[in-house]
C-alpha cells in the first residue's frame, strides 16, 4: 500500500501533533463514545472518585491515544505512557504500578500484546490495587504485598477480540471506535488546515475526506500534502483543482484507492474470475504475507464494498467492476 494511505503511523505523521485536539469539545464525530465517555468522567469528577478503567478498541488512525490523552487532561491528572511488547518482565509493569499518583491514567497501548506474565499482575492491580511481587530466588524466595494508588487504566487495542476474556471483564467502560463519516472528515480537515493556516475551499474538504478511508489520520495526512501543493502552485486557497492535482501524483482514485487496492480487486477479477479465492492463494499471487493481506489492505476494501469474505474465499463485488470499468458479469452473488 501507498504510504500514504496505510492506516497505521508513518514518518508522515510526524509534526502534527499540534493537530491532535485535546478536549473532548475539540474531538470531531465518534458521538457515542464522547456522550459514554463525559458521563463518566462527569459523574467521577462530581463525586472525587477515580475513574473506571477505560478500553478503547478500533481500526489504527481513529483517535485512541488522542482520547486517552484527552482522558487525562480533562480529569487534571498525569498520564503514563506505555505500549504491551514494551513491557516484557513482571518487573517492568511492577516498577510502572508502584510510581503511579492517586487518580493517574495509566495508558498501555497494544494492551492485547501483553504478555501473560505481566497481564496477571495487572489484573490484581486493577481490580484490588494490590501486586503481589517475589523477591529473591530459590527457597529463600518469598513474596511480598505491595499497595497501589488507584488509578484509572485505560487500554487501547485495534483488535477487541484479541483480548484475553478476564482483561476484557475488568474494564468498567468499554469504548468502540468506527469509522468517521465524510462529513466528520471534513470537519476534521477544515479545522486542521485552520490550524496550519491555509484557506480550504467546502467542495475541496469533502474531495479529500471522500479520499480519507473514514480515517483522521489519512485525512490529516492527505490534508498535508494538498498543502504542499497549494505552496507550489502559489494559489491562495485550496480548491478542488488542487486536491485533484495532488492526488493524480499520490495516484490515488476517487474513491480513496491507490494501485495496490486496485492490484488487488483486478487480481481477483481477472485472474480468478471474480472470485471465491482463498486468502493464500490471493495473497502468493500478489506476492505479499496472507497476514499482512488481511490486515492491513483488506479492512478498508471490506468496509467500503468493493470486496466481500465468504465462507469459500475473497469475492469481487459489483462494485468493485463498476469503479475498474470491468463489466459486469451475469450471475453474480455479490
Ligand atoms: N476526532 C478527531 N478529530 C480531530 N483529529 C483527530 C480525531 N481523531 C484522531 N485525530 C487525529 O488523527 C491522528 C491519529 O489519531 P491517534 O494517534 O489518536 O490514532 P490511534 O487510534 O491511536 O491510532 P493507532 O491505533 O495507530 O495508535 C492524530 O494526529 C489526531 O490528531
Ligand atoms: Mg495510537
Amino acid at each position: 500500500m501507498s504510504e500514504f494511505l496505510t492506516p497505521e503511523r508513518t514518518v508522515y505523521d510526524s509534526g502534527v501533533q499540534f493537530l491532535r485536539p485535546k478536549s473532548l469539545d475539540e474531538f470531531i464525530g465518534q458521538e457515542n463514545v464522547k456522550k459514554k465517555l463525559s458521563l463518566a468522567l462527569e459523574a467521577a469528577k462530581m463525586r472525587g472518585e477515580v475513574l473506571d478503567h477505560v478500553l478503547l478498541a478500533g481500526p489504527p488512525g481513529l483517535g485512541k491515544t488522542t482520547l486517552a490523552h484527552i482522558i487525562a487532561s480533562e480529569l487534571q491528572t498525569n498520564i503514563h505512557v506505555t505500549s504491551g511488547p514494551v513491557l516484557v518482565k513482571q518487573g517492568d509493569m511492577a516498577a510502572i504500578l508502584t510510581s503511579l499518583e492517586r487518580g493517574d491514567v495509566l495508558f498501555i497501548d497494544e494492551i492485547h500484546r501483553l504478555n501473560k506474565a505481566v497481564e496477571e499482575l495487572l489484573y490484581s492491580a486493577i481490580e484490588d490495587f494490590q501486586i503481589d511481587i517475589m523477591i529473591g530466588k530459590g527457597p529463600s524466595a518469598k513474596s511480598i504485598r505491595i499497595d497501589i494508588q488507584p488509578f484509572t487504566l485505560v487500554g487501547a487495542t485495534t483488535r477487541s477480540g484479541l483480548l484475553s476474556s478476564p482483561l476484557r471483564s475488568r474494564f468498567g467502560i468499554i469504548l468502540e471506535l468506527d469509522f468517521y463519516t465524510v462529513k466528520e472528515l471534513k470537519e476534521i480537515i477544515k479545522r486542521a488546515a485552520s490550524l496550519m493556516d491555509v484557506e480550504i475551499e467546502d467542495s475541496a474538504a469533502e474531495m479529500i475526506a471522500k479520499r480519507s478511508r473514514g480515517t483522521p489520520r489519512i485525512a490529516i495526512r492527505l490534508t498535508k500534502r494538498v498543502r504542499d501543493m497549494l505552496t507550489v502552485v502559489k494559489a491562495d486557497r485550496i480548491n478542488t483543482d488542487i486536491v485533484l492535482k495532488t492526488m493524480e501524483v499520490l495516484n490515488i482514485d476517487a474513491e480513496g484507492l491507490d494501485e495496490f487496492d486496485r492490484k488487488i480487486l483486478k487480481t481477483i477479477i481477472e485472474i480468478y474470475r471474480g472470485g471465491p479465492v482463498g486468502l493464500n492463494a490471493l495473497a502468493a499471487s500478489l506476492g505479499v504475507e496472507a497476514d499482512t493481506l488481511s490486515e492491513v489492505y483488506e479492512p478498508y476494501l471490506l468496509q467500503a464494498g468493493f470486496l466481500a469474505r465468504t465462507p469459500r474465499g475473497r469475492v469481487a463485488t459489483e462494485k468493485a467492476y463498476k469503479h475498474l470499468k470491468y463489466e459486469v458479469p451475469e450471475n453474480r452473488l455479490f
